[in-house]
């Protein structure tokens, strides 16, 4: 949940400093970036874009992870190592996928005052806008979104939810109940991985996941060696689904304290472990951190789900993971979003704030 990183209610303790012309505009008139825009440590000073190896993503089959231990293993693996992998044979059909980022990109191509129509309101991460400034000083992420919480669904704020392109809402809404049920098969796939009782993490977690979309828009950058389409981060999500750009490369991970960039398989769809699932998994899966880069030539499109258990409800580890070779981790926590919030922007890792050691 950057920025947000899909994290709500509000941003707590946290107010909102002002507002910012869109991104996508300061990219249109084509001058030069705000100082604000600017990455003022820059690993070994030689600017953010530094060339990086890329790495393979695990590779998931959804269908086979219901039956295959051997699948099962390669999940187990992959959560522990990197936390994170591409699924595979979601059943999602391609077209939905294709018409979800099609979507998109007609959103934004859509005029300013027709955009503002579903402008987030003020501390408030759902709507149109872009990096909320919370503090002076913060560097901001060279990105637009449009965040919209999509389950419960009558939790769903529609006056932000856009009209047109026309077929906008019936598309999220088909897309948002796939991943519920794939969020089902994961989540119960994980507890079998950790050798707990399938149910497990589905009940840790809650019946009623509160799940945020957000359409990403990375508009093209004059400085791409300097600025960040979106800061290192872990997402405050317990599960995120995302869906990258099929053609614009940007993603990185960190892997072994080292930047890996990440290529995905066209319409897999990339899953990660956010900080509550850390937390659940006593730091046995890890929330990894990444971030995503700009370039100078084309915009990047994407769009994330996170999925987190109901603002209020206790999240602290499983029972049955602590014990005395894996003494507790974290502190049960039920306002993560606020810890995050108040992280977050100042460049600090929120979960941080809940480990015991
Ligand atoms: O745009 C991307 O590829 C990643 C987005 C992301 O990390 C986020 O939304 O938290
Ligand atoms: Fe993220």
């Amino acid at each position: 949940m950057s920025g947000d990183s899909g994290l709500s209610p509000s941003t707590g303790a946290c107010v909102e400093l002002r507002r910012n012309r869109a991104v996508q505009e300061l990219a249109e008139d084509g001058g030069e970036v705000p100082e604000s825009y600017i990455c003022k440590e820059t690993p070994n000073g030689d600017g953010v874009a530094a060339p990086v190896p890329s790495m393979d993503v695990p590779i998931i089959d959804l269908k086979r992870l219901l039956t295959s231990s051997e699948e099962l293993q390669k999940l187990q693996s992959a959560l522990i190592s990197l936390g994170c992998f591409q699924i595979i044979n979601h059943d999602i059909q391609f077209g939905l996928l294709d018409e979800l980022h099609e979507n998109s990109r007609k959103f934004y191509k859509l005029p300013t005052e027709e955009k503002q129509k579903y402008a987030r309101g003020q501390n408030d991460i759902e709507g149109y806008g872009n990096d909320m400034v919370l503090y002076e000083n913060q560097t901001l992420d060279w990105t637009d979104r449009l965040t919209l919480l999509i389950h419960p669904e009558d939790n769903r704020k529609l006056h932000v939810w856009p009209q047109n392109p026309k077929s906008f809402r019936e598309v999220l809404e088909k897309y948002a109940s796939s991943l519920i049920m794939i969020l089902d098969i994961l989540l119960k796939s994980m507890a079998k991985a950790l050798g707990l009782m399938e149910n497990s993490l589905l009940n840790a977690h809650g019946k009623t996941p509160t799940l945020y979309a957000r359409f990403n828009l990375y508009p093209p950058c004059s400085k791409p060696d300097l600025v960040q389409g979106l800061k290192p981060h872990a997402d405050g999500s317990a599960i995120t689904i995302l869906l990258p750009d099929k053609d614009v490369e940007g993603l990185q991970f960190l892997k072994d304290e080292k930047w890996v960039g990440i290529q995905t398989i066209p319409h897999a769809l990339l899953v990660n472990i956010g900080d509550q699932m850390e937390i659940m998994t006593n730091g046995i899966f890890k929330s990894p951190i990444h971030r995503v880069m700009t370039n100078s030539e084309k915009e990047r499109i994407s769009v994330t789900v996170f999925s987190t258990p109901r603002f209020g409800d206790e999240v602290g580890p499983v029972e049955e993971l602590i014990n005395d070779t894996r003494p507790r981790l974290y502190k049960t926590v039920n306002d993560y979003a606020h810890t995050y919030f108040k992280y977050y922007q100042q460049g600090k890792r929120p979960i941080e704030a809940v480990k015991l050691y």
